[in-house]
């Protein structure tokens, strides 16, 4: 597995119309093997700079440095979006194999021990055969995290993975990412509009509103994490400091040094 690389955001700008920027001036520093969550109201360009991150979207001005560099043309960069997005056509195995042929990595058994042991590690060991119609909501998003983890990336990119699935699973696949991640412990750049799941799966929570970083949160909740933490009083009394970032309640005390 390549080394997880730290994200450098230097003063990031995207504007769709002139003066129209849906990022601005944003400056932000992810650890290697950071797990940090971006959250703001709906419009407040989360996915936008999640977008600038991957090299998606191009930038009007500023900069994003990764360190080692991670391209996604080599598969060292993953995306997990909040549709599963999988081939229709083709298998559970087929779909998660295919960013290796794509890439064009090893010869085609490698691809497919690999693809096989991505299933695995998503708990689908059994559903490589099916096709995605054969699978339910929760088990086509494992098929897409582990096509986002075939390439073994050293960056892993969410955007609302979670978002179209009802509690039970949210909670589940939120549990299996964080044992992925210790795992492998890529950095990882996750979109949600979603408090307690940003708490749960985050070292940091980056507040946007309006285009701009409002503030960014050091996440108490000690390590390791799971869902019974969510009961602690703890994680209420921290679940009530991201509300009022949100909220726009609080004015800023809560940045970081990194990410000022
Ligand atoms: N391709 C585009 N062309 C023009 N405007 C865009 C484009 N993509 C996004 N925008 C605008 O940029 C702003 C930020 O959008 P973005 O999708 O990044 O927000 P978001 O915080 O991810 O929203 P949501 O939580 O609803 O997904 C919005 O005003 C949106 O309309």
């Amino acid at each position: 597995m390549s080394a997880a690389s730290s994200i450098e955001c230097c003063s990031v700008g995207v504007a769709f119309g002139r003066n129209d920027f849906a990022v601005s001036d944003l400056t932000l520093h992810v650890g290697g093997g950071e797990i940090i969550s971006l959250i703001g109201p709906s419009g407040c360009g989360k996915t936008t700079l999640l977008r600038a991150i991957a090299g998606l979207q191009p930038m009007t001005v500023g900069r994003v440095e990764m360190n080692p560099p991670a391209d996604t043309s080599r598969g060292q960069i993953g995306f997990v979006f909040q549709q599963p997005s999988l081939l229709p056509w083709a298998t559970a195995l087929e779909n998660v194999q295919l960013p290796l042929d794509i890439i064009g990595r090893g010869q085609p058994q490698e691809r497919r021990r690999a693809a096989l042991d991505a299933l695995r590690s998503v708990k689908l060991a059994d559903a490589g055969e099916k096709r995605p119609h054969e699978l339910s909501g929760g088990m086509q998003m494992r098929t897409s995290i582990a096509r986002a983890l075939v390439t073994d990336p050293s960056v892993l990119l969410l955007d609302e993975p979670f978002a179209a699935l009802d509690d039970m699973l949210r909670g589940e696949l939120g549990e299996l990412l964080l044992s992925l991640w210790d795992q492998r412990r890529f950095t990882a750049v996750m979109v949600t509009h979603n408090i307690a799941e940003s708490i749960l799966l985050s070292r940091r929570i980056a507040v946007m509103r309006g285009g701009i970083l409002e503030s960014v949160l050091e996440n108490p909740i000690p390590w390791p994490r799971d869902q019974s933490q969510m009961r602690t009083a703890e994680f209420a009394a921290f679940f009530g400091v991201v509300s009022d970032h949100l909220r726009g309640a609080v004015d800023n005390p809560g940045r970081t040094p990194d990410g000022v």
